[in-house]
């Protein structure tokens, strides 16, 4: 793993991005050959549930965009009133365990995949995000969010408990105070809300707002060295993945989530 980290940013240093565009049924990939910023769009109706289809291609888009010499990547969903609904329902209801095995895993191999891209990454986040959707932007490293929406994990509420690496997210996010109250609680944070904790770090009038403000965000580092940046962000979220990925309690967590999906 520590190798493939160490690769990418020297090799996307050797690749053009101009005139790309890619489009599959459920994400659409395009960069801007003006900006060099990438947009990927979510495109799966009604409510861009993450499905194992739509998560393997989620983490496709961004681990291809790693091989194209981007500014930065935007999140975003193609729907008018919703970013993501999260975790799709169906994939947690009386799955078979091997589709529920590949089911989480590509679930947190996209969580790493974003985490840790290369290159700076936003989440526009244009309409509702609970749980799954709210994992995702947390993913990302700065969240812009249109008003009048609601984001948050709100497990709780459903009666299941978030995995140790979401709790992880959003304690990368706001204060381990916050963290406690908005997870036990399963809170919902209206858009000015989460503004307010620093789960949003900028609100929106509308998308085309929120995707102005994710692009102001990469200017940041017009005058930072892209390898430093990046191994400063590993430097940062690498014990997070670290933790996410190998360690026994994380296994054990897994075997236990889809023996209980199994037997719902
Ligand atoms: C289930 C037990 C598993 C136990 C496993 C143990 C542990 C695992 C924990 C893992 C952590 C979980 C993370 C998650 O992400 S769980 C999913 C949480 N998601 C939600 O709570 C969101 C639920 N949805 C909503 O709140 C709303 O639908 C909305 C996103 C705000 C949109 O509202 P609205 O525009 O009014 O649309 P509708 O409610 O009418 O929905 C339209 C259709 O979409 C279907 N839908 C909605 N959400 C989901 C979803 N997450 N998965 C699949 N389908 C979804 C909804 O049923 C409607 O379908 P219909 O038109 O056919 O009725």
């Amino acid at each position: 793993m520590a190798s493939k980290i160490f690769v990418r940013p020297i090799s996307i240093a050797f690749n053009a991005f101009r005139n790309y565009s890619s489009s599959s049924k459920l994400v659409d990939v395009s960069i801007n050959d003006k900006t060099g910023i990438a947009t990927v769009t979510m495109q799966r109706p009604p409510v861009n549930s993450l499905n194992y289809e739509l998560l393997i291609e989620l983490n496709g888009a961004f681990q291809d965009l790693g091989s194209k010499k981007i500014k930065g990547a935007i999140l975003t969903s193609s729907l008018k009133t919703i970013f993501s609904a999260g975790l799709d329902i169906l994939e947690m209801y009386k799955p078979k365990p091997e589709r529920a095995n590949a089911f989480w895993t590509s679930l947190q191999d996209t969580w790493i995949t974003i985490f840790n891209t290369p290159y700076p990454t936003v989440a526009a986040i244009n309409g509702h995000s609970p749980a799954g959707g709210c994992l995702l932007s947390l993913a990302c490293e700065y969240r812009v969010m249109v008003n009048n929406y609601t984001i948050g994990l709100n497990e709780t509420k459903l009666g299941i408990v978030a995995p140790f690496w979401f709790v992880a997210s959003m304690k990368n996010t706001i204060s381990n105070r916050e963290s406690e109250l908005a997870l036990t609680s399963g809170r919902l944070y209206k858009t000015d809300e989460a503004f307010k904790v620093g789960l949003v770090d900028e609100t929106a009038e509308n998308k085309e707002d929120a995707l102005a403000k994710a692009e102001k965000f990469f200017s940041r580092f017009d005058a930072v060295n892209p390898i430093a940046r990046f191994l400063t962000k590993q430097e940062l979220r690498g014990k997070i993945v670290k933790v996410g990925r190998k360690t026994f309690i994380y296994k054990i967590f897994r075997k236990f989530q889809i023996c209980m999906m199994t037997r719902i």
